[in-house]
This record gives C-alpha cells, sequence and structure tokens, in this order.
C-alpha cells in the first residue's frame, strides 16, 4: 500500500510539473496579447492588420491552453530501454525544448493505444493515471513486458492493478452530462487504427450503434489536423452531421482535443444563402434523392436553351432586324459546344446573336463601318428592349432558385424535365412557389449552381487579383514569422489569411463555410448512411481529392433515400475506389440491451453488424404491459419522471430520454405537463435537460443514461432501423413501455 501511495505522490509531482508549465505558457501568451492590444489603432493600416493577426493568434491559443485544462495527462509508458513519455491532450516542452508532455496524436504516443502483451512494441508498461483537476487520484497499470520491466529495474510492488480495462469502464459507466466527451485517455486498438489510418482515399467506417464511430471520427479529425497541418490549415476539414441538435451535441470535443478549425454543418447547411428549414414526407425527399434527378436538373437547364417557333422582327433606328429561329438554333449549337455553365455560355450566344443581328443592320446601312461604329450598334442593339427579351427566351439567365422554384411549381416544366418520374412521383414534388426550402432541396440547389455558373467574369478578375495579394501577403507573413520566431505557432499561409486590411479577418474555416465552391482538404460525414446519392453529389464537389472519412451504420438508416449497402451508394460515386473498416465493440449500452437490440433488428431483416459489449449493466431492460393504449403516454410520462427525479446524480450529469414516434412523442409531453414538467418540442432540444421526449431520428447519434421506449411496434411500424436506434441510446437503462405485442426478438429464446 505504501509503495502505490509513494506512487502516487510520484505522479503527482510530474502532473504539477506540467500544469505549472501550462500556467506558464497562458501567462506567456496572455501577456503578448495584452501587449498587442495596448499597441491600439495606430500605424499603418500594413501595421494595423498585422497587429490584428498577430491578436487573433494570441486569442487562439490562449484558448488552446484553457481547453485542455481537464486530462491535461492521462498517460504513460515506460519503455523497455528505460525511457519514460508522458502522453496527454497537447505536446509540451520545458524551456530548453526537452519534451515533458507528448501529444497523444504524435508517432511517439501511438503505442500507449495500441501495444499489447502479445505485440508489446517496446513498451514494458503503460500506465493510466486517474486525475480529478490537477490531482491524481488513482493509477492503472498494464505489465505488457514482465521481463522488460524486471530489467528496467521497476519493483512489482509498485504495480497498481493489472487489467488495463478500469479506466475505460469508469469512462463507459459515468453519468451522462448532455454533451459527448472526448475518449483520448481510453482510445482502444481497433478504434486508433481508424484514426491513424492515412488521409488518402474514402476510408468507411461501419459499425454497430455505440462502437464509438462518432468519437472516433472526431478524434480522426482532430489526428488528420496535426499529421497534415500545413496542407489542411489551408484548405480545411469538414465535418457534415445528420442535425444541429447533433452537432450541438458534439461541439466540444474538437476544442477539448485542441482543434477549432473544423467547419461543422448539415447537408442543408451546405448552400450558403440558403436556410432549409422546410420539411416534408420522407417520400417526397425520397424522390428528390433520387440520382437520377442530376438528369432531371441538367434537362432544365438545357430546356431553358431553347430556338423559338417564329421569327421576331425588331425596329431600330429606322432599320429592321430579325431574331431568326435558324441564327438562334446556330448560336446555341456553338455555345453549347463550349461545355460552359449555362449562365457563362449565354454570355457567347448573346454576342454570336448580337453579332449577327448588327451585320444585318450594316447590310442595310449600304456602306463600311469602322469597328468602333460597329461596336456602337451591337451596343445599340443589346439595350433594345425587344431584342432583349428576345435572346432571354432563347437562353435566360438563370439562378439556381428560379430553375428549382419554376420545377417545383410549374407542372408542364417538371414533366419536360422529368421523363423518369411517374405521374405520381411529379405530384409529390408539386408545392407552392412561397413553399420554405427542404434539405433534400440543398443538393438539388447546388447541382443546378454547378450547371448554371454565374456570370463570373468580375468575380475571376477579382479572384485573380485576390490571389496576387494574397500571394504577396504569404511572402510578407513569412518574413514577419522569421523576425517575430512564432513559426511554431502557425504556418505563414495562415497568418496571412488574417492579413486582410479591411473588414473582420476570416479564419479558413470561416471562408469555407461561406463560399459554395470551397473545396476542403478532408471531409468526415458522420449517420453517412442516411445520405441519398444526391447528397453524396453535393457532398463530393467539395472535395475533389475523395479524401473523406465516412462513417455509419447501415442498419440504423431512417431516410428513405439513404442507403442499407454501402458498395450500392458509393461505388457508382467512388468508382470502387474506397475502403472498408468495422468496429466491433459496443461502448455504449449494456450487453443484455445490445443483444435484444440485435435480436429485433435481425428479425426485422436489418443488414445488422456483428458486435460485442464492452459492459453489462444488472436489470438493465424492463418491459412493462400496460393494459390500455390509452394509458400509455400517462405511464411513461410518470415514469421519465420518476427517474429523472432519481438518477441525476450531485454534479448534476444524469440524462433521461423518452422515445416515441411522433404523434406519441405529443401525447408524452402533454402528460409531462400536466404532471408539471415542460419539455419543449422540435429542434429546440435542451441538450441539458434533465428528461428529454424525441422521436427516434432526433435520437440519432445521441445517448442518455436511461431511456423509456413507448410502444416499439409502432416504432417499428415508422422505420425498423428507428426501433433499433431507440433501443441502443442507453448508457443504463432500457424501460419499454407497450400495450401491444412487443416485436419478434425483443425477449430472448428459452
Ligand atoms: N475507447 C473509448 N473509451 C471511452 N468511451 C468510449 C470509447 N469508445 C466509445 N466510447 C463511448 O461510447 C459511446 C458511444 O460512442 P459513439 O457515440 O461514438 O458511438 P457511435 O458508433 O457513433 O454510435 P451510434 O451509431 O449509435 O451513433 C460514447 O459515449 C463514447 O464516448
Amino acid at each position: 500500500m505504501a509503495a502505490i501511495d509513494n506512487e502516487l505522490s510520484d505522479e503527482q509531482r510530474v502532473v504539477d510539473g506540467l500544469y505549472a508549465r501550462l500556467d506558464e505558457l497562458r501567462a506567456q501568451s496572455r501577456r503578448r496579447l495584452a501587449s498587442v492590444r495596448r499597441a491600439g489603432p495606430s500605424g499603418s493600416p500594413q501595421n494595423r492588420s498585422e497587429r490584428d493577426a498577430f491578436a487573433t493568434l494570441y486569442e487562439d491559443r490562449v484558448a488552446q491552453l484553457e481547453a485542455v485544462e481537464d486530462r491535461l495527462a492521462f498517460g504513460r509508458l515506460d519503455l523497455r530501454d528505460g525511457e519514460r513519455r508522458y502522453i496527454g491532450r497537447i505536446g509540451l516542452t520545458d524551456p530548453d525544448q526537452t519534451p515533458m508532455l507528448t501529444d497523444w496524436r504524435a508517432p511517439a504516443a501511438q503505442a500507449f493505444y495500441r501495444a499489447t502483451a502479445a505485440h508489446p512494441d517496446g513498451v514494458a508498461r503503460r500506465r493510466h493515471l486517474v486525475t480529478a483537476g490537477r490531482r491524481v487520484t488513482g493509477l492503472e497499470d498494464d505489465v505488457l513486458d514482465l521481463d522488460g520491466l524486471a530489467s528496467a529495474g521497476v519493483d512489482p510492488a509498485t504495480l497498481a492493478g493489472v487489467s488495463g480495462e478500469g479506466a475505460l469502464l469508469a469512462a463507459l459507466g459515468a453519468a451522462r452530462t448532455g454533451r459527448m466527451g472526448d475518449i483520448v485517455a481510453t482510445i482502444q486498438a481497433e478504434q486508433d487504427a481508424v484514426i491513424r489510418s492515412e488521409l488518402v482515399g474514402a476510408l468507411v467506417v461501419q459499425g454497430g450503434p455505440g462502437t464509438g464511430k462518432t468519437a472516433v471520427a472526431l478524434h480522426r479529425a482532430a489526428y488528420l489536423l496535426y499529421a497534415h497541418r500545413r496542407l489542411l490549415e489551408r484548405s480545411g476539414v469538414l465535418l457534415v452531421g445528420p442535425s444541429r441538435t447533433f452537432l450541438r451535441y458534439i461541439d466540444q470535443v474538437l476544442p477539448s482535443l485542441g482543434e477549432t478549425g473544423v467547419v461543422t454543418a448539415t447537408l442543408a447547411d451546405l448552400y450558403p444563402g440558403v436556410e432549409a428549414r422546410g420539411s416534408e414526407p420522407d417520400e417526397v425527399a425520397e424522390v428528390k434523392g433520387r440520382a437520377v434527378m442530376a438528369h432531371v436538373v441538367a434537362r432544365a437547364v438545357r430546356q431553358r436553351q431553347r430556338v423559338p417557333a417564329q421569327a421576331t422582327r425588331v425596329r431600330v433606328d429606322g432599320r429592321t432586324v430579325v431574331v431568326r429561329p435558324q441564327d438562334v438554333a446556330s448560336a446555341i449549337g456553338r455555345a453549347r459546344r463550349l461545355h460552359r455553365p449555362h449562365n457563362q455560355a449565354r454570355v457567347s450566344f448573346v454576342r454570336d446573336m448580337l453579332g449577327r443581328l448588327a451585320e444585318q443592320y450594316v447590310q442595310q446601312l449600304g456602306w463600311d463601318v469602322a469597328p468602333e461604329d460597329r461596336a456602337e450598334i451591337v451596343e445599340d442593339l443589346r439595350t433594345t428592349r425587344e431584342i432583349r427579351v428576345a435572346l432571354n427566351l432563347a437562353w435566360m439567365p438563370l439562378t439556381p432558385q428560379g430553375l428549382l422554384r419554376d420545377l417545383w411549381t410549374k407542372p408542364h416544366r417538371l414533366e419536360a424535365a422529368a421523363p423518369e418520374l411517374t405521374a405520381r412521383e411529379r405530384a409529390l414534388l408539386a408545392r407552392p412557389a412561397d413553399a420554405p426550402w427542404t434539405p433534400a432541396d440543398v443538393p438539388l440547389l447546388d447541382e443546378a449552381a454547378e450547371l448554371l455558373g454565374e456570370d463570373d467574369q468580375a468575380a475571376r478578375a477579382q479572384a485573380r487579383a485576390d490571389a496576387e495579394r494574397r500571394a504577396a501577403d504569404v511572402e510578407y507573413a513569412r518574413q514577419v514569422l522569421q523576425s517575430t520566431g512564432a513559426g511554431d505557432l502557425v504556418s505563414a499561409e495562415t497568418l496571412a489569411g488574417r492579413f486582410a486590411s479591411s473588414g473582420p479577418s476570416l479564419t479558413t474555416a470561416e471562408r469555407a463555410a461561406a463560399d459554395r465552391t470551397w473545396t476542403y482538404g478532408h471531409v468526415v460525414v458522420d449517420e453517412a448512411q442516411e445520405l441519398s446519392a444526391m447528397a453524396w453529389r453535393a457532398l463530393l464537389r467539395r472535395v475533389p481529392t475523395r479524401s473523406l472519412t465516412i462513417v455509419g451504420d447501415v442498419a440504423q438508416t431512417s431516410a428513405a433515400g439513404g442507403t442499407h449497402d454501402w458498395a450500392a451508394m458509393l461505388d457508382p460515386l467512388l468508382r470502387g475506389s474506397w475502403r472498408l473498416t468495422e468496429l466491433t465493440v459496443n461502448y455504449r449500452t449494456p450487453a443484455v440491451v445490445a443483444r435484444a437490440a440485435q435480436r429485433v433488428a435481425v428479425a426485422a431483416g436489418l443488414p445488422v453488424s456483428p458486435q460485442t459489449s464492452a459492459r453489462d449493466v444488472p436489470d438493465a431492460l424492463v418491459l412493462a404491459h400496460v393494459a390500455d393504449d390509452a394509458a400509455l403516454a400517462g405511464a411513461a410520462a410518470a415514469r421519465a419522471d420518476d427517474l429523472a427525479g432519481r438518477i441525476q446524480d450531485a454534479a448534476g450529469a444524469g440524462r433521461v430520454a423518452v422515445l416515441a414516434t411522433a404523434d406519441r412523442a405529443a401525447q408524452v409531453r402533454a402528460a409531462l405537463a400536466a404532471r408539471g414538467r415542460s419539455v419543449p418540442a422540435g429542434d429546440a432540444v435542451d441538450l441539458h435537460a434533465p428528461l428529454v421526449v424525441l422521436t427516434p431520428t432526433q435520437a440519432k447519434g445521441l445517448e442518455f443514461d436511461v431511456v423509456v421506449l413507448v410502444e416499439p411496434a409502432e416504432v417499428l411500424a415508422v422505420s425498423p432501423g428507428d426501433l433499433y436506434v431507440a433501443m441502443t441510446r442507453p448508457t443504463h437503462a432500457l424501460h419499454v413501455l407497450h400495450a401491444r405485442d412487443l416485436p419478434d426478438g425483443f425477449t430472448a429464446p428459452d
């Protein structure tokens, strides 16, 4: 016992030293920030922008150092050769640049996650440090090489436990706070392999519920930013999640890993300037998500390039010019052969037509015309209203919104553009002109934007000027970094990005999020099974290098346009060039609940990935029959109310969710309100509330200590994937209330 106490106080000394160094670095960054701010808003614009850039830099650094307070150091490796390495959230060195703490993402930390007794990888002992605040409260040793330990002179009496599972089980059993936490201290080997997988290409991570897909995706984003900082800092990383609630649920994780530069978005956010907050039946979204819609949009665009049936005669300054169908046909043909987007090709079409009309005009003059006079004639023709109308009818300038709105509001346009759809399917798409955009419209708007392009002469000139200015800024930033010695904090490109002399300086993430045509260095997609074929097309446009991490579970699909088969969805899009890896251990759900969920899913015909559970909890599955359907909502409210009152711990952690179909959820909310507990509906989910009422779709990706599932047969009727999702949300217990028979598989066969 005394030996362990000594070990604890030794570790405390080391941890104290690490926090002291952290405090020192924080103070240093704050001092630098204060002195930059003190300099005030004087000096040349170049001086000011340089100062702003440094202020942002130090603010970021202070924020980063603040974010790593909790569990700064969580591990130690004793190597066979006697070297000792502490592993933590970030890397720290002392003022002489001697390493004190190794960043968990560094190659030197990998053995902490991967080494096993069978493959010790030079490690004699792995030690987990358990901390509360800045205090070391426990140690846990994993002896991988007993002989190695002896040869390194370690006394076996100082070993603290030998299982290596305590830290993991403690993390898994902890009460939930409503926000996802990081798993740096306990990443498991199969997860680590995914996190550190190479940047190149598309990696699909398939895994059942609770196998850590979301956790792994986030840690991978942090790892890639660390390992490929130069590349990814400039182009950015995009993380796509299924809902705003989900993004709020995970939004603490990356900052706690020291990364703030990742753009997070739902698919509905991908089109800047459009708020896709409308909703529509799943069968409508399914039609909009089909791959064939790419042809429909393309056809709709081409149909706005058309030859008039009759000639149009226009009087200009006493002479007549004729917009002839055969001229229009030939000008359209020439413009199309340029293979440029509609609005850009239109510029060529108009120029061509005006040339032909000017020729007619000049012929009527009967004398030779000087080039400058000819230009004037073209200008006269261009500004003549009837000619403008005739040319617009032949080749209409279009916005994506205008094109799509026309398709949804004018049945004849949709019929012409979408012969592949049945009359019923087309009728499903119809809606009033003032209907709000829905998430399923976003990929179609994106498709249209791609085909339409913008009339971009001005934009291109601006882009050229920007590129030149930026090159000059990067060169200047390089010189600044050389003279200030801040090169370890930031790259020249990033600093240059902050040198914008007017307006607020934007980070890569901010610029990327505001630009539809931005291409990212890497894209991470969570709950990827829900994406439709059209959504994938829109997403892949944002990552031409196809460097992707795609995580999901094809058994949990609820969107009708989503996928139950990765190959069927991804092969046509990625031409077979993607790699699959599977996660197999459920870290969330108690074994008895996970097994029941798997049986139900298999009975419902879902493609379930085999998995084992990391832990079991006694009495985790509670089945309660309610005799009368009318009493179901009341019974669920009473039970949830009671559980929420009981499970919250002293620190306020502990969450209960009632999961039910939308109608039933509304009844439960009413019953809770009658008991004096008001629970908001819709997207206004309060993740910190001790009790929430959600549909399974809303609960996707989230987890709760206890789930009260109401009438599983009803949830199954909506979608088997929804029932599987609902059953696998709890970390401690699943209470099932039912008036109807339970679906097949619920109870274990004898
Ligand atoms: N190595 C680990 N150490 C500690 N906790 C872990 C580990 N791996 C996963 N977890 C925890 O298990 C829970 C489930 O993880 P996560 O939400 O990432 O799973 P998922 O596969 O995305 O689940 P779903 O498909 O149901 O959304 C989380 O609370 C996560 O923190």
